[in-house]
C-alpha cells in the first residue's frame, strides 16, 4: 500500500483516503536549522517548499527502504534532501550519500548549489563524478552528485555500492536507459543490503507505478506474513507548494517553423516585457545554430531596443568553459538569452532566467529491431518535459513560459509521459553494461519497464560479432573486459582496440573524438553554398571520417584559431571539445596498453579500423536515382548518402555509416566507403547469410 505524507499536526498520525486504497501521514514540520552558515542562504533554504517536509523526510527514509518524492519543480528536492540526509546522520561513519542526475550539466550545477549552501569547498563534504571528471574526495566526500551511468561505472568494482546509505534517483521520470538499469540493480542490491535507503524523486513521475516497480510479489507476499522492518513497501511522500508562479502562455494556432517562432517570441519578450533572462528550448546544435543567427540578423534589424540582447548556445557538444558562460551573472541594462537543447530541462537554476520559450521538440532515439535501425529523430517531448521546462521560470521569481503549441494539443494530443529509452534505443551499450555487472540472464532482469526481446537479441547479436561476447553470451577475454571498460558506445571502442593492432590508433582516437559529439561543422542557413566550398577543402575521397582528420590536423596547424574555423565554416567550440575529448581518450587508451601510432598516409587502415567496429552498419548502392540509393545490407533499408557528408552525390559501392537521421528519408550521417570483402573478414558471423551473396563481394 502507498503512503503519502501530508504536513499537519504535531505527531505523525494515518489518515485514509476516500477509496482507502492510500494512507496519509501528517506531521509537524521541523524548522530547526541547519547549523551551518550563511543566513541568507539558510533563509532561501527555509523559504522552499521541502524545508516544511523535512521531519517527514527524514521520519520516511528511517522507516522505509524505499521513499518516493514527487514535488514541484523547483520546490528543493534535489538541493535540499542531500542536505536533511548529511544533517540527520546519515553520512556519519564515514558513509556517503549519492544523488543522481541523467545529465552531467545537472551534477556539476546542484554540486556546486550545495556546497555553496553548506560554505563548504566543492570537492571535499560536497563532490561530484561525472564521465572523466571526478571532483570528490574518497575520505572527505559525504554528499556525492553523480549521473547515474557513473553509478553503473562503480557498481563494476564494487557491486553493492557499499559506501552509500541512502542513494537518491533524481530526476526518475526521464527514464533514461542508465536510469532504468540503475534503478533494476538498486531493488536486487536492496535485498542484499537491507539498511541501504533509496528515494526516488520527480517533479513528474508516476508515483504508483514506480511503487509497485519496488513492490515485487515475493515482497507482497512478505509483507502478508510479517511485519518487517525497515518497511518494504515504498513511502510516497507529495511535497506541496511551489516555488514562484509561472504563468504559461500559449500559440493560439500551431506554428509551421519553430526555430522562426522562437525568434520572434524572444523578440516580443524583449520588445514588451520586463527586464529577465530567457531560456528557450530547441532540439539541437543545428536548430540551436540557425536560431542564434537569426536572432542575431532579426535583433540587428529591429533597432535599438535588440542591441541588449547576449545570446548563448547551450548543448552538450560544448566545453565546459563555455557551458559555464550561461551561469555568469547578466550585466545591468542587458538581457540573456540562452538557447538550449533538453540538457537544460531538469535540475539547472539559471539565475536570471525569467522567461522559457518551449518549442515542443527535443531529439530523440527510436530504434527498429525489425530494420536494425536506430535513428535520431525530432520528436514532440511530453507533458512531463513540459512542466520540466516550464520549470525552469519561477525559481527566484515569477516567470512566464512561452509554449509554441496551442493548449489544445497540450491538453488532448500531449503525451502524458515519454517512452522510457530502454524501449526505443539499440541495446548494445545497455547489454554490455550488464554483462560487465555479472547480469547473465538480461532477458530476465527486472526492468522498470521491459525492452522488447528482439531488441535484445539483436545486441546480443551485434556483441557476439563483435568478438565482444562468446558463445554461452559471457563477455570474451581481454576484448569483452576491455570494451566494457572504454566508456563509450561499444562499437567505437572495438575501432579503437582494433586501429591498435592495425597502427592507426592515434588516427582513430581523433576520428572517436568527433563522433562523440553532434557536428563540426557550423550550422549555415542561407550560407550553404559557401558551407559546401569550405567542405570541399577538407573532403577525402574515402569519406567522411578521413575529412575529420584533414580538418583536424588543418586546426592544429592553425594554432588552433577560432578565426580559421571561421573561415571554412568549422563550428570552433566543437573543435575544442574534440580536443578536450581526445585527450580523454588517450589517457583511457593509454590505461588499456593501446600504444598511439600513426598510419601517416595509409588511409585504408583507417578504414578497416572503422569496419571492425562499424560492420553493422554496412550498406551497399543499389540505384543511382534520387541521389544515391543504398540499402543496409542485413536488413535491407532503404538509406541514403545525407547532403551534408562529402559521399553525397558521390555514391561509392559499399559504405559504412556511423547514425542515421530520418526526415523524409533515412539518412546517413558521416560516412565512408570500403572494401565489402572486409565485412566478411571482420565478422563472418553477423556476414554468414551473405557469404555466398555476390552482390557483397
Ligand atoms: N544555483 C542556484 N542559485 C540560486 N538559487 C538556487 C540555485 N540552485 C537552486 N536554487 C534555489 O533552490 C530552489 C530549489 O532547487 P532544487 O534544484 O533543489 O529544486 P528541485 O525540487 O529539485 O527542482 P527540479 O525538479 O526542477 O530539479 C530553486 O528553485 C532556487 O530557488
Amino acid at each position: 500500500m502507498a503512503q503519502f505524507w501530508k504536513p499537519g499536526t504535531e505527531k505523525p498520525r494515518l489518515v485514509e483516503d476516500e477509496d482507502g486504497g492510500v494512507i496519509f501521514l501528517s506531521s509537524s514540520y521541523s524548522s530547526s536549522s541547519s547549523g551551518y552558515g550563511y543566513v541568507s542562504i539558510e533563509k532561501q533554504r527555509q523559504r522552499l517548499p521541502v524545508y516544511k517536509y523535512r521531519t517527514a523526510i527524514l521520519y520516511l527514509v528511517e522507516s522505509h527502504a524505499t521513499t518516493i518524492v514527487v514535488g514541484e519543480t523547483g520546490s528543493g528536492k534535489t538541493t535540499q534532501i542531500p542536505q536533511f540526509l548529511k544533517e540527520a546522520g546519515w553520512a556519519d561513519g564515514g558513509r556517503v550519500i549519492a544523488c543522481t542526475q541523467p545529465r552531467r550539466l545537472a551534477v556539476q550545477a546542484v554540486a556546486s548549489r550545495v556546497a555553496e549552501e553548506m560554505g563548504v569547498k566543492l570537492g571535499e563534504e560536497v563532490g561530484y563524478t561525472i564521465r572523466f571528471e571526478d571532483i570528490s574526495n574518497p575520505d572527505l566526500t559525504r554528499i556525492k552528485f553523480l549521473t547515474d551511468g557513473v553509478l553503473l561505472r562503480e557498481m563494476m568494482d564494487d557491486p553493492l555500492l557499499t559506501k552509500y546509505s541512502v542513494i537518491m534517483v533524481d530526476e526518475a521520470h526521464e527514464r533514461s536507459i542508465s536510469t532504468d538499469i540503475v534503478l533494476g540493480l538498486l531493488k536486487k542490491i536492496q535485498k542484499r543490503r537491507p539498511e541501504l535507503r533509496l528515494i526516488i524523486s520527480s517533479a513528474t513521475i508516476e508515483a504508483k507505478s514506480m511503487s509497485n516497480f519496488f513492490l515485487s510479489s515475493k515482497r507482497r507476499q512478505a509483507l502478508e506474513c510479517e511485519e518487517l522492518r525497515p518497511r518494504l513497501e515504498p513511502a510516497i511522500l507529495s511535497v506541496e507548494g511551489r516555488g514562484f508562479n509561472v504563468q504559461i502562455h500559449y500559440v493560439e494556432d500551431p506554428v509551421r517553423d519553430y526555430i522562426q517562432a522562437a525568434v520572434s517570441t524572444v523578440l516580443l519578450i524583449n520588445d514588451k516585457e520586463p527586464p529577465g533572462d530567457i531560456l528557450v528550448f530547441l532540439t539541437g546544435q543545428d536548430d540551436i545554430d540557425a536560431a542564434i543567427k537569426l536572432l542575431t540578423e532579426e535583433a540587428r534589424s529591429n533597432g535599438k531596443n535588440s542591441s541588449g540582447l547576449i545570446i548563448l548556445p547551450l548543448y552538450s557538444g560544448l566545453t565546459r568553459a563555455e557551458q559555464d558562460l550561461i551561469f555568469s551573472p547578466t550585466p545591468k541594462g542587458k538581457r540573456k538569452v540562452v538557447i538550449s537543447t533538453n540538457i537544460a530541462e531538469t535540475s539547472l537554476t539559471l539565475e536570471g532566467i525569467v522567461y522559457v520559450v518551449d518549442s515542443g521538440f527535443s531529439k530523440q532515439r527510436f530504434y527498429n529491431p525489425i530494420s536494425d535501425i536506430e535513428n535520431l529523430v525530432v520528436a514532440p517531448i511530453s507533458k512531463a518535459s513540459a512542466r520540466q521546462r516550464a520549470g525552469r521560470a519561477g525559481r527566484l521569481r515569477p516567470g512566464m513560459c512561452y509554449r509554441l503549441y496551442t493548449e489544445e494539443y497540450f491538453l488532448n494530443e500531449m503525451s502524458v509521459q515519454g517512452i522510457p529509452e530502454i524501449q526505443r534505443s539499440n541495446l548494445v551499450s545497455c547489454v554490455i553494461q550488464l554483462k560487465a555487472l555479472g547480469i547473465d540472464n538480461i532477458l530476465g532482469f527486472n526492468w522498470p519497464a521491459s525492452p522488447s526481446p528482439e531488441s535484445m537479441i539483436r545486441a546480443l547479436e551485434v556483441l557476439f560479432s563483435l568478438g565482444v561476447l562468446d558463445d554461452d553470451a559471457k563477455l570474451t577475454s581481454p576484448v569483452g573486459f576491455q570494451v566494457a571498460e572504454i566508456p563509450l558506445e561499444p562499437m567505437i571502442a572495438k575501432m579503437i582496440l582494433s586501429s591498435n593492432e592495425l597502427g592507426c590508433s592515434d588516427e582513430i582516437i581523433t576520428i572517436a573524438a568527433v563522433l562523440s559529439i553532434q557536428s563540426i561543422w557550423f550550422s549555415a542557413r542561407g550560407a550553404q553554398k559557401e558551407l559546401d566550398e569550405a567542405k570541399l577543402r577538407f573532403a577525402a575521397a574515402e569519406g567522411d571520417h578521413v575529412t575529420f582528420l584533414n580538418i583536424y590536423k588543418g586546426f592544429l596547424q592553425s594554432g588552433r584559431s577560432s578565426k580559421w574555423c571561421h573561415k571554412n565554416f568549422i563550428n570552433y567550440h566543437a573543435m575544442k571539445k574534440v580536443m578536450e575529448i581526445r585527450e580523454q581518450l588517450k589517457r583511457i587508451a593509454l590505461r588499456l596498453g593501446i600504444v598511439l601510432k600513426s598510419c601517416e598516409t595509409d588511409m585504408q587502415l583507417v578504414r578497416k579500423a572503422v569496419t571492425a567496429g562499424f560492420f553493422a552498419n554496412a550498406c551497399r548502392l543499389e540505384a543511382y536515382s534520387h541521389g544515391g540509393m543504398y540499402k543496409t545490407i542485413r536488413g535491407s533499408q532503404e538509406v541514403y548518402i545525407h547532403p551534408s557528408s562529402v559521399l553525397f552525390r558521390v555514391n561509392p559501392k559499399c559504405v559504412i555509416y556511423h547514425s542515421l537521421v530520418s526526415t523524409d528519408r533515412q539518412y546517413m550521417r558521416n560516412v565512408i566507403s570500403i572494401d565489402p570483402s572486409w565485412l566478411t573478414e571482420v565478422a563472418p558471423h553477423f556476414y554468414q547469410q551473405q557469404r555466398h551473396n555476390p552482390t557483397i563481394h
